[in-house]
């Protein structure tokens, strides 16, 4: 019996994400985990399971020899090094949904309690004072707010604040109008043209070399006098030194922070201003949203350990949750065509074309090519290379990648992929499709017209197209005990060099193989394992 995959979970998942886990896995649970025992122990895991900490860096990555998957339980990764984790082929797959209306209600809260002073208040009533007159505060109704990024929570506090009546404004320059309209947004075309007319900035981008202190000194000087920020994003999108510089200058009437460039935030010369409210980072916790981020990370940690592709995967292009069942049998397809070659061909290959013809080009092909990688560099490879670091392994092996998209029908096919390898000045192709039924076919092999399904034995042989070839060596098959399930023939011209290839119930032993490409017109027998 296989053994369970190991599942370090670093920090508090709900307890149904963890009988989920339990379910299949043996689960080790060390809720705040620091950086020297996981480095440690990390070796142990097939999986590793985070919030926004501990960090997954390099080093653990590295460590992890079994490492196949990292989960984060919520949006950002900042915190796991993407780059090596995808040169070692581990998945890396968060739960981005799962937390935003947590988080864009927290931005909200946090807008409406700077703009009101309520934790201020709050503190003076409880030590039995009163002072109203010292809290005055700020309507959002009428005012202009800001959004630096429309994506999921950006998008999620326009729609919120446009109930207030607050004009909306975003600079966003990655997503189309269309965006913009549909949340009624009106789209600035720079940031500082945001800047200029908001009284209240919310930035909501993730941190990229970018975005860091992408609101900083030169935006302050720019900025309406007494306008609020808001961070509910990443600490230090808003520079925390020239917020600091603005909050002194009288520029920025409040700001309201969840989230700091260096967490727990101890000692960070922002605490001292008594119109600056902040939260520990509490975006995502609520009930629901922790549920939600636990159960969906528990599902996807499965599924990956399982050997199936899910939706959020960070290091690999991004597929919907349904795109992955119609997509599944091309995967496939694509895999096999890879597969064929170092198990037909000896040439090093220099370039792949990819050309996808019909219905698929409309397809986001860039996990196909994965696919296809993947099943190129396994036979050469072994188990190390997979959808993750298939990119990463061709392109260290000097194979350069090229796709292309042709959404006409190619030689009567609904769907087709080309392949076409070069290297030493020759060309090798292979094309394949889906049959009715989704099942992959190959229908080319160079110069032959096949149909052929792929099976986990088979013989490619090429033979001279004359009578008294291809009954001796299906009888020598079968004097070997090995059943033939399929058999097909293909020729150029009649009489010269041809192709058979044969599907087979059992592998070929060594001593049966070198018979076989004694026997008289075979000129070559080639074993393929799909
Ligand atoms: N405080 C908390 O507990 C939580 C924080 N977050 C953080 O909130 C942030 C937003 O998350 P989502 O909305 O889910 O992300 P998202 O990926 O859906 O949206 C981000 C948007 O920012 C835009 N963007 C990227 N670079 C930009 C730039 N230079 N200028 C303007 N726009 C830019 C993108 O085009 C995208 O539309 C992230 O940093 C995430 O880590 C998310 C959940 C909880
Ligand atoms: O609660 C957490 O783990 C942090 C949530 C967060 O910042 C995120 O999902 O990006």
């Amino acid at each position: 019996m296989k053994d369970k995959p190991k599942i370090l979970v670093g920090d508090k998942i709900v307890d149904e994400a963890l009988e989920m886990l339990r379910a299949e896995a043996d689960v080790d649970l060390k809720r705040g985990i620091k950086q020297p025992e996981l480095e440690e122990i990390i070796e142990n895991y097939d999986a590793l399971i985070v919030r926004s900490v501990p960090l997954v860096t390099e080093e653990v990555i590295k460590r992890g020899k079994k490492l196949k998957v990292v989960g984060r339980a919520g949006n950002g990764v900042d915190n796991i090094d993407l780059e090596t984790a995808t040169q070692q082929g581990v998945v890396v797959v968060n739960t981005p949904d799962s937390n935003s209306f947590s988080a864009g209600e927290q931005t909200i809260a946090l807008m409406l309690a700077s703009a009101r002073n309520l934790p201020q208040a709050h503190q003076t009533v409880k030590e039995g004072g009163w002072g109203r007159s010292r809290y005055m505060g700020s309507e959002l109704y009428g005012k202009t707010v800001g959004i630096v990024g429309l994506g999921r929570i950006g998008s999620f506090v326009a729609t919120r604040l446009k109930a207030f009546q607050m004009r909306v404004i975003a600079y966003d320059p990655y997503i189309p109008l269309e965006r913009f309209k549909r949340f009624g947004v009106e789209r600035v075309e720079t940031l500082n043209e945001l800047v200029r007319q908001s009284d209240i900035i919310t930035v909501h981008t993730p941190k990229t070399e970018e975005t860091i202190g992408m609101i900083g000194k030169e935006q302050f000087q720019i900025a309406k006098p007494g306008v609020r920020v808001v961070n509910c994003a990443r600490g230090g999108i808003i520079d925390e030194g020239a917020l600091a510089w603005a909050l002194e200058e009288g520029i920025v009437a409040s700001a309201a922070l969840d989230v700091f460039s260096k967490e727990p935030c101890t000692g960070n010369p922002l605490l001292k201003f008594d119109n600056v409210v902040v939260t520990p980072h509490l975006g995502a916790t609520t009930f629901e949203a922790q549920h939600r981020v636990g159960t969906d990370l528990a599902r996807y940690v499965l599924a990956v350990l399982r050997g199936e592709i899910v939706p959020n995967t960070v290091n690999i292009p991004c597929l919907l949750g349904e795109e992955i069942d119609t997509m599944r049998p091309l995967l496939e397809l694509a895999e096999y065509l890879g597969k064929l070659y170092y198990q037909l061909e000896r040439m090093p290959v220099e370039k792949v074309e990819l050309c996808y013809y019909g219905e698929i080009a409309q397809q986001e092909t860039g996990i196909i090519t994965l696919a296809f990688l993947k099943g190129l560099l396994s036979p050469v490879m072994g188990d190390q290379v997979n959808l993750v670091n298939a990119t990463w392994f061709a392109e260290n092996r000097g194979i350069k990648v090229c796709e292309r998209r042709d959404e006409s029908k190619r030689s009567g096919h609904v769907n087709l992929i080309s392949v076409i390898f070069r290297g030493n000045g020759t060309k090798v192709e292979f094309a394949g499709t889906l049959a009715g039924d989704q099942t992959p076919r190959i229908v080319r092999v160079n110069q032959y017209r096949v149909d052929v399904t792929p099976s986990p034995y088979m013989l490619f042989v090429e033979h001279i197209d004359r009578p008294g070839v291809i009954g001796p060596f299906a009888s020598a098959l079968g004097k070997a005990n090995i059943n033939i399930a399929m058999m097909q023939a293909a020729r150029k011209v009649k009489g010269e060099e041809s192709m058979m290839i044969l599907n087979i119930d059992s592998a070929v032993d060594e001593a049966t193989l070198a018979d076989l490409r004694k026997l008289g017109g075979i000129s070559n027998v080639r074993v393929v394992n799909m």
